[in-house]
């Protein structure tokens, strides 16, 4: 049996940090911090996090096969060009709805960015409810939406043979698994393959593991669960030192670290007071499983 060590590696204190990816070539994590609309990158060689400001709700990065990266920026898809700090738009959605904004995205293993959005939140996990779609950018810039009525679109994530979508509306409390078809990114017969029990509160962001189990954080749940989407059994609870744990990569050498991000909105100075680390990145050692390389959108 391994022993787990958990730490934090960046405690700047992120209001919603998301979207944890890890650039093998920078040998560094990627996030973003929601609300605090910062694009960081923490490099695993300085121990030291650079941000980038942007002028909107930034609620994920991913890697790009041309190098730099791309971000669901408020409402649209956008290029980031890292040491230029230049973000450009690619597309925009939600054009009818000025009070959405885009949260949890990821590219699936053909090289497509998918993400979906949400209305703002008037404060954590209270908005006003179906505003929410998930779209695909494919390479060629083109957009298809592939369900409205979503709540708090949030983790995504492929199984190992690429035949199987993992998707989670944080307000069903559910874990959702699709059917899917990698040529066209098509997907289809929706089904729940986990709900979460109460102490596990709301299930956010997502990644998969090279057994091709899921860990799922637990947003007020303070944890990540690993899940059997086979079984729909719960395999290992982690807890960690703060509530609000939104999401969570592999990374590091060989992909056998965990990197969970969290968030400290919605707190008050007394729960702040007891978690002073809220906000922060955690490191997760010795799990004795490892994760798989991030896909880089192709387009
Ligand atoms: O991190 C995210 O994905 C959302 O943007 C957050 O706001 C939380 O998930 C939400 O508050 C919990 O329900
Ligand atoms: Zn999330």
């Amino acid at each position: 049996m391994s022993s787990i060590k958990i730490e934090c590696v960046a405690s700047e204190g992120y209001r919603i940090g998301e979207s944890p990816v890890w650039d093998e070539k920078e040998r560094a994590l990627l996030c973003v911090d929601i609300t605090g609309k910062k694009v960081c990158r923490w490099s695993s060689l300085t121990q030291q996090v650079q941000a980038i400001s942007v002028d909107a709700p930034v609620s994920s990065v991913a890697l790009r096969k041309s190098g730099d990266y791309v971000i669901t920026l408020g409402t649209r898809f956008a290029a980031l060009k890292w040491k230029e700090q230049q973000v450009t738009t690619i597309t925009q959605i939600d054009k009818d709805k000025p009070n959405n904004r885009f949260n949890d995205g990821k590219v699936d293993p053909a090289g497509r960015y998918f993400a979906g959005t949400m209305a703002e939140e008037i404060r954590p996990a209270v908005l006003e409810r179906h505003q929410g779609s998930l779209y695909t950018l494919f390479s060629d810039h083109s957009v298809v939406k592939h369900f409205d009525q979503v709540d708090i679109s949030n983790g995504l994530d492929w199984s190992l043979d690429h035949k199987t979508f993992f998707y989670i509306d944080s307000l069903s409390y559910s874990v959702d698994a699709f059917d899917y078809d990698l040529q066209t990114g098509k997907i289809g017969n929706r089904r729940s393959i986990y709900k979460l029990e109460k102490e596990e509160s709301i299930p956010d962001g997502m990644c998969i593991d090279t057994e091709g189990k899921l860990w799922v954080a637990c947003y007020d749940g303070g944890r990540v669960i690993r899940l059997d989407p086979e079984t729909g059994k719960r395999l290992q609870t982690v807890k960690l030192p703060v509530d609000k744990t939104t999401s969570c990569c592999f990374g590091g050498q060989d992909y056998s670290e965990m990197y969970v991000t969290s968030a400290r909105d919605g707190m008050d100075k007394e729960w702040l007071a007891r978690q002073p680390q809220a906000g922060g990145i955690f490191k997760i050692t010795g799990l004795g499983v490892k994760g798989i390389p991030p896909y880089p959108f192709a387009g």
